[in-house]
């Protein structure tokens, strides 16, 4: 609870006794909000209307608030295949706009990862589900969770007549999970206009690193996502009929992705680690002071031996170093059984994490020349293709800044501690678009426990961590305006 010589503290705790009383209606809101199958990652037109669909039921919500809300269109969306898809609309939506008052702009997204029963959920990812304080479903904590408790925030001051401390602006999109397409073009367009008068943005689509100890974030990796294809025709042949006479592109594309790492997950591009920041004494400490049983994560994780043995190796080979990752092998035979295929046309991915400063034209480069030297060293017919199909930039905040300090005393007050201070080793591609174009300090501020199962099967939000992020909210628009002044 906030100390008492805090000027705003009975405020607070009205806000706060309000939150806990609504509760319920804020987990019935996130109930109805899971139900729409808002996955923006497979591209079929029946998803992208459950999209529009979402993203109107979130403009509604909005506009009951006193939010001016417009959607603004994003045309459509070209796919490898030739098909043409609508993109749904992004929200860019305004509450308060007063000269004196900070404005703060949260960025969310609604759209969500594919999930269905089959894949080993225990209960429909569809229906928010609660069981020990537990809220199953597909898309409550990443991220309409975290978008609601911004919004469960701003409600709470309009039921209570109080003014709002801050100006609220909000962006909620509905690509995140496809690579937030076209939104790079809004922010350009809408840098003079709607984030014009924006003095900080704050993002909650990560989580924390502990189950109860929250956490501010303040740096995310890139990813550089390649395809590297391989091809002898456009048909499978008979391995009987054809094996043993032809160059396989299968082998080829083996050995290409083979010689991407060694198996000490050391990345085998020449040049790929020229450009990652040096260590400093002064960060190193900070690994440090982060509260992390290593044993217990690993347990948790269900993995018999990380490659490091240390929590300090572990998390800089997660935050603060790049990895390469191999996805799949798209074409490739997959199914149970014994078909004696030879593939004839495969498509491998695989993506690189980048880190401060690597620079992902020079890693399309690097990946590019390492490829085509370790392919001609086969001396195979087969036509082989290398593209960069994602370039998204690493982010790092400034964490002396002014909405670091605010976040950290409205943690203290919602939660009674300080919280571990973290980056993240996904992306979060709008980081370092905001903080690139906008030009304004960038925050996260997760709400999520360390468990909740992100883009796997039984994603949840504790209800607990939904309601006190609701809280966190509130209190950090109180601390952002104190701090303005
Ligand atoms: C779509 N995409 C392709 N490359 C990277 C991404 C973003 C994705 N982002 C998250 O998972 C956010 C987690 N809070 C990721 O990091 O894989
Ligand atoms: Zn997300
Ligand atoms: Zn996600």
């Amino acid at each position: 609870m906030s100390s008492p010589s805090s000027p705003h503290a009975g405020l607070v705790e009205k806000v706060f006794r309000y939150m806990d009383l609504h509760q319920d209606e804020f987990v019935q809101r996130l109930k109805e909000w899971v139900a729409i199958e808002s996955d923006s990652v497979q591209p079929v037109p029946r998803l992208r209307q459950e999209l529009f669909r979402m993203m109107a039921l979130a403009a509604e919500e909005l506009r009951r608030l006193g939010a001016s809300v417009d959607l603004e269109d994003l045309g459509s969306q070209q796919l490898p295949d030739g098909q043409t898809l609508p993109i749904p609309p992004v929200i860019l939506a305004e509450l308060g706009n007063e000269p004196g008052k900070p404005t703060v702009c949260f960025y969310g997204h609604l759209d969500v990862q594919p999930a269905t029963q089959a894949d080993g959920w225990l209960t429909d990812p569809y229906t928010l589900t609660e069981v020990d304080g537990k809220l199953y479903g597909r898309g409550a904590t990443d991220n309409k969770g975290p978008v609601l408790a911004w919004i469960n925030a701003m409600s709470a001051f309009r039921a209570l007549e109080e003014d709002l401390p801050v100006n609220i602006k909000v962006i909620i999109e509905g690509m995140e999970e496809a690579g937030s397409v076209a939104l790079e073009e809004l922010v350009k367009r809408e840098k003079d206009r709607f984030f014009s008068s924006v003095d900080y943005i704050v993002i909650s689509d990560n989580l924390w690193l502990s189950q109860r100890r929250p956490a501010l974030i303040y740096g995310t990796r890139g990813n550089s996502y390649f395809t590297v294809e391989v091809t002898c025709r456009d048909q499978d042949f008979h391995s009987g009929t054809f094996g043993g006479i032809l160059h396989e592109p299968m082998a080829d594309l083996v050995a290409l992705l083979g010689s991407l790492t060694d198996s000490a997950g050391h990345i085998l591009i020449p040049g790929i680690y020229d450009d990652v920041a040096p260590l400093t004494e002064e960060e190193k400490e900070l690994y440090g002071a982060i509260d992390l049983d290593l044993e217990e994560y690993r347990n948790s994780s269900r993995v018999k031996k990380f490659l490091f043995n240390t929590k300090e190796e572990i998390l800089m080979h997660l935050w603060r170093y790049p990895s390469l990752s191999i996805h799949g092998i798209e074409g490739a035979f997959d199914e149970p059984g014994t078909k004696t295929v030879i593939p004839g046309r495969v498509i491998g991915k695989f993506s690189i994490r980048l880190v401060p400063h690597m620079n992902t034209s020079v890693v399309e480069k690097q990946v590019q020349q390492h490829l085509q030297y370790i392919f001609s060293q086969r001396n195979s017919s087969n036509q082989m293709d290398v593209s960069m199909v994602l370039g998204l930039h690493p982010w790092i905040a400034d964490i002396k800044d002014h909405q670091y300090l605010a976040a950290k005393r409205a943690i203290k007050t919602v939660f009674g501690t300080e919280p571990d201070m973290i980056r993240d080793g996904s992306t979060i591609p709008i980081a370092k678009i905001f903080q690139d174009i906008i030009q304004k300090s960038v925050l996260m501020l997760p709400l999520g426990a360390v468990d909740d199962g992100e883009h796997s099967q039984n994603e949840k939000i504790n209800r607990w961590n939904y309601i006190e992020g609701s809280k966190l909210f509130a209190a950090f628009f109180l601390e952002v305006a104190q701090l303005h002044e």
